[in-house]
């Protein structure tokens, strides 16, 4: 340890795992000892809802560290060494509109996929790049971890407008299904497992997965049991699984006879079955309907009821989920220069040895003070390629389109998209996002 005290404040205050962070952070203290916490949030009627119920877990569990909570970013990115980005432009409202336009037109609409990912990718990219901003004119030292969706374009805007700022992009659900997968082997949890794994932002595939004590090939073991329950593992391990997550993790066994050689990331599902998605949709009740009823509702419910008790005993975060660990362990890698290996959304640069080298991919990198060291994973197979080519492309366009103004490049965008199936059909979604968009997209011409 240097015996320093770091700071840290989380954009998104009053984002709904903002709890769960906080409470691994303060469970963490022995390997990353905090001086400060503070959020920042655009939204100060959510964000105080969260800030005033983490005030008493910090008054009761970490009377050591200062906590704040600001709409000012001044305020909120002085004086930090850690910016942890979870902002959703929009919010929840414009979510439901990504999922509900794409539906209506037989399309699925989905939060980072499809039309409605590209859609909340092009929200994304002048919020981040404006957080970039505040951090560097404030906190030039910092480090920013970003997890704002969709993460796959705000890191192609991240390469090309910000390309020397201190971001890494990354995702857990890579981090989620090798949990699965240590869970399925009988292992404690991921960090049991060492792991080939190449592809974009929610694209991606394990080439290799090996007990990382013993050095077995697990694969195998693991092809036997996906090709029929995909990453669900029931029980215990599932008992707080929600059934749209439930029903994902199962469609893993469609997704792998895609390509029996690799292992799917379970969001594959939306560009090999996109059919299948739309003919299990309900135009009218989509996933952020579904968290407004569960996640949101659990999570404002629980900081009322702190607030009101005036304690944060026993409260719901005390076994936080998987995605708070994961960022808690990525922050200390960095702080401590220890060179542990994780997965980052980086520019190519021969990870993938035939993608270009400014394709944005998702790759297995080691992470230290100096940032990310991608790793080489090898060819991308040419199914793979095939699919990753057009992908990536959709999410170039998305970020020409923001730089350019361009409605040409956007359209393109959504008719190049594999779940999308004809032009016209592109056409007519783009046109129904432009105005509810108009806060926060710049103007298509
Ligand atoms: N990378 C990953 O694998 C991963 C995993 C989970 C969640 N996420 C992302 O984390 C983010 C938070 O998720 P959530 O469901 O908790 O969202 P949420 O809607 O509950 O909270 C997001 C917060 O961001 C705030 N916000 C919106 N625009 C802002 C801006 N310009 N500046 C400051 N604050 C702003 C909102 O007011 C809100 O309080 C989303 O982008 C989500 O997609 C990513
Ligand atoms: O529909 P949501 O908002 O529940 O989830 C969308 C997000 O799903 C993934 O994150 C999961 C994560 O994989 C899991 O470990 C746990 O932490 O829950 C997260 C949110 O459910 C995905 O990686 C994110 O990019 C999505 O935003
Ligand atoms: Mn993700």
């Amino acid at each position: 340890m240097n015996g320093k005290k770091y700071s840290v404040v989380i954009a998104g205050g009053g984002s709904t795992f903002t709890p769960g962070f906080v409470l691994d952070l303060i469970k963490s203290q022995d390997k990353f000892p905090m001086r400060q916490l503070k959020f920042y949030d655009n939204d100060e009627e959510r964000q105080r809802k969260i800030g005033e119920a983490v005030k008493i877990i910090m008054k009761e569990r970490a009377p050591q560290i200062k906590f704040s909570y600001t709409t000012d970013p001044k305020e909120a990115f002085t004086d930090v060494d850690f910016v942890m980005g979870s902002i959703r432009v929009g919010k929840y409202h414009m979510r439901s509109l990504d999922e509900k336009i794409p539906l209506k037109y037989g399309v699925n609409g989905q939060e980072t996929t499809g039309p409605g990912g590209m859609a909340y990718g092009l929200r994304s990219i002048p919020a981040i790049i404006q957080i970039i901003d505040w951090m560097q004119e404030y906190s030039p030292n910092a480090w920013m971890i970003n997890y704002s969706n969709t993460i796959a374009i705000v890191a192609e805007a991240c390469r090309r407008l910000r390309p020397n700022a201190k971001v890494i992009n990354i995702c857990d659900m890579p981090i989620d299904d090798m949990d699965r997968m240590a869970a399925i082997c009988g292992l404690d949890s991921w960090h049991d497992i060492d792991f080939n794994y190449y592809g974009l932002n929610h694209f991606g595939w394990w080439k290799e997965v090996r007990n990382k004590k013993t050095g077995e090939d697990l694969m195998p073991k693991l092809k036997e049991y996906v090709k029929d329950h995909g990453y669900w593992v029931g029980g215990d391990y599932d008992k707080d699984t929600e059934p749209s997550w439930e029903a994902t993790f199962r469609k893993v066994a469609d997704d792998y006879k895609m390509d029996p050689e690799t292992l799917p990331n379970n969001y594959m599902q939306y560009y090999y079955f996109p059919q299948y998605e739309v003919a299990n949709a309900d135009p009218k009740h989509t996933r952020t309907d579904e968290i407004r009823e569960h996640r949101q509702k659990i999570v404002f419910g629980e900081c009322e009821r702190i607030v009101k008790a005036g304690t944060a005993k026993n409260n719901i975060w005390d076994i936080s989920g998987l995605h708070s660990e994961y960022i808690v362990d990525i922050i200390h890698a960095i702080a401590y220069n220890t060179h542990e290996k994780f997965l980052a959304n980086c520019p190519n640069n021969g990870a993938i040895s035939n993608m270009d080298p400014d394709s944005i991919v998702e790759v297995p990198a080691l992470f230290g003070a100096d940032g990310i060291q991608p790793m080489a994973t090898g060819k991308a197979g040419r199914f793979q390629r095939g699919l990753m080519m057009e992908q990536q492309t959709c999410e170039k366009l998305v970020v020409d389109a923001y730089e350019q103004h361009s409605y040409q490049k956007m359209l393109q965008a959504f008719a190049l998209n594999k779940t999308v199936p004809d032009a016209s059909v592109a056409k007519k979604i783009l046109d129904d996002m432009i105005p509810v968009n108009a806060p926060y997209w710049p103007e298509l011409k």
